[in-house]
């Protein structure tokens, strides 16, 4: 499976994260190309991973066996339909989109009627603890396949019956480590504020967020029991998570998962 070349039209935040997981996990950066539409990010790829770039869209889909299209939903169609006046064959190849609220049905008008894998990847798939979702059309086994290969090395591979299901992965994974990063930015004001410089008040928060999460993988334990662990009677933790429940952290957390979702499906309808 490592013979096939993958090309990355589109080599941003979201790209080096997979490419990175891939050569870590023993993918042959000589069979990986990024193509983008300026040379820094390519430069430092091809520093970092031995890859081969190129910013030529064409050259990069021509030498391909899959193309992964990881420009910004904004860009799609017309990287799509340049690349298909372009390379009319490039329709044979296997088609992988990491793209936010685009439906199989948009590709298809831009490309015609292509095998097309798509997946809603997260960053850290950058440390092989990744969660990426994936859902196949008019893909063979062997097709299939070689994507769950594809992504091994970034995490764990969600398959999904159905394409909505994607706009749900968005919510729960592909959105959710701002969600995280978001909570710890706040805990390492308040941590900074109480005294702690700012490196040592990173490291606190990151390295509890870490052994949380470590916890609860390890643990059979539900979320609610581990945290019942940490909450003495009448102690400092229950006074904490009492304000939150107050404040309506349930709620808040609920109507940004669906603020997401939401944003997916009307992006769906502006394509
Ligand atoms: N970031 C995330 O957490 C996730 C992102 N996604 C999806 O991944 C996709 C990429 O997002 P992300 O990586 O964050 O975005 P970035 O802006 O970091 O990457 C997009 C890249 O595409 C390049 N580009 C734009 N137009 C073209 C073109 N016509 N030809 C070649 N290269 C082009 C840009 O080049 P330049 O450097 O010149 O701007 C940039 O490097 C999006 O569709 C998003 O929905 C999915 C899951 C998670
Ligand atoms: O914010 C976005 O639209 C993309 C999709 C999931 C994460 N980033």
């Amino acid at each position: 499976m490592n013979d096939n070349t993958v090309a990355f039209i589109g080599a941003g935040n979201m790209a080096r994260c997979i490419i990175a997981a891939m050569v870590n996990n023993g993918y042959p950066s000589n069979n990986i190309i990024a193509a983008n539409r300026s040379q820094p990010k390519l430069t430092a790829l091809a520093d970092d991973y031995a890859i081969q770039t190129t910013l030529d869209n064409i050259s990069a889909v021509q030498q391909a066996d899959i193309i992964v299209l990881a420009v910004k939903p904004q860009m799609m169609q017309q990287l799509c339909e340049t690349l298909i006046t372009a390379v009319p064959e490039i329709a044979d190849k296997l088609f992988v989109t990491i793209a936010a609220g685009i439906p199989v049905s948009r590709y298809k008008d831009w490309l015609g009627n292509v095998r097309i894998v798509r997946s809603m990847p997260n960053t850290p798939s950058l440390v092989s603890l990744g969660v990426t979702g994936l859902y196949a059309t008019d893909c063979s086994n062997y097709e299939k396949s070689f994507v769950d290969h594809m992504f091994s090395g970034t995490g764990l591979n969600v398959w999904l019956d159905a394409e909505a299901k994607i706009d749900h992965v968005i919510a729960v994974t592909g959105s959710s480590p701002a969600y995280f990063f978001f909570f710890m930015q706040a805990m390492q004001q308040v941590a900074e504020e109480l005294g702690f410089d700012a490196a040592e008040a990173k490291k606190m928060v990151a390295q509890t967020a870490l052994g949380a999460a470590t916890m609860a993988l390890d643990s059979e334990h539900s979320f609610a029991d581990l945290r019942a662990q940490v909450t003495s009677k009448g102690g400092t933790t229950h006074e904490a998570v009492t304000t939150f429940a107050n404040q309506g952290l349930e709620k808040m957390v609920s109507d940004a998962m669906y603020a997401a979702i939401n944003r997916a499906k009307e992006m769906a309808q502006s394509f």
